[in-house]
């Protein structure tokens, strides 16, 4: 069964795009977006817990060595990324489940220099799609996640206007992934990235993706 999901993922490595919908009346949202750590005092879960496996653990000593080079820095995760005050109850999408390890198990490292965001990711069983596999959704989700904030650190508040996703190899869940993004070019409000995840040992490529972020205010 795997084997031949394998095969058709091979075979037919399928590209989705979001196509573009009426824009936002961004103006009738009340929130706030801080791209620094508004739940001071909270729980930052992009620290080591008892469900990293050994591969997830290596890459994140090895990237949290570099931010000793100051050209990276950890990235702080905590489960809202709207004023606490105001965005009681509220919850990111990525952190919505409260069992460590069964959803999205990440940590992000930002260097400036490369306008690059790294994100060390341990996809849990809550995401599976096929069997044994990340859901595509999933897989969006934390690219969607890891560009958007290397926009967000590269160039301020951005909302995603199109993803373009190529799934090359699927994804089996409880491993250790790379997702690597970079903004590429900006024009204007527009912000280009590019991403693409990789296995820990950056044997497999499994996913390449293109993302365009349009600047806000
Ligand atoms: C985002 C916040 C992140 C917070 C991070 C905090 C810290 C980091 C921590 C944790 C990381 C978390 C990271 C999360 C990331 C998740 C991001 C999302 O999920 S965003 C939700 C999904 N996206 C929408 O719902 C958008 C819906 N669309 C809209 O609201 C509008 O269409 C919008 C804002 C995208 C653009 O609307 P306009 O009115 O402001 O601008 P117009 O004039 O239409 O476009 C500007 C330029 O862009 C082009 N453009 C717009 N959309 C395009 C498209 N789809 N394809 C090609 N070009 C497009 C246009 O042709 C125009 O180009 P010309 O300047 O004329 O050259």
């Amino acid at each position: 069964m795997l084997r031949s999901y394998s095969r058709l993922f091979q075979r037919y490595p399928t590209i989705f795009t979001l196509t573009r919908l009426p824009t936002a009346r961004l103006q009738t949202c009340h929130f706030s977006i801080s791209s620094t750590c508004p739940t001071e005092g909270l729980r930052d879960f992009g620290l080591p817990n008892a469900t990293w496996g050994p591969n997830l653990r290596n890459l994140y000593d090895k990237f949290l060595d570099l931010t000793n080079t100051g050209l990276w820095r950890r990235i702080p995760s905590h489960n809202t990324t709207v004023n606490h005050l105001e965005g009681i109850g509220k919850r990111m999408f990525l952190r919505n489940i409260d069992e460590d390890g069964v959803g999205f198990e990440y940590c992000m490292f930002y260097n400036k220099a490369e306008s690059r965001m790294v994100c060390l990711f341990q996809p849990g069983p809550y995401l599976e799609g096929p069997p044994g596999y990340a859901h595509g959704g999933s897989i969006a989700t934390i690219i969607d996640s890891t560009a958007g904030a290397g926009a967000v650190y590269t160039c301020g508040s951005v909302m995603t206007a199109n993803l373009n996703i190529n799934y090359l190899k699927p994804i089996p869940l409880g491993c250790t992934l790379l997702v690597d993004s970079y903004v590429e070019k900006i024009e204007g409000r527009k912000v280009y990235s590019r991403c693409h995840i990789q296995s820990h040992d950056a044997l497999i490529l499994h996913t390449e993706a293109m993302a365009l972020y349009i600047k806000l205010g």
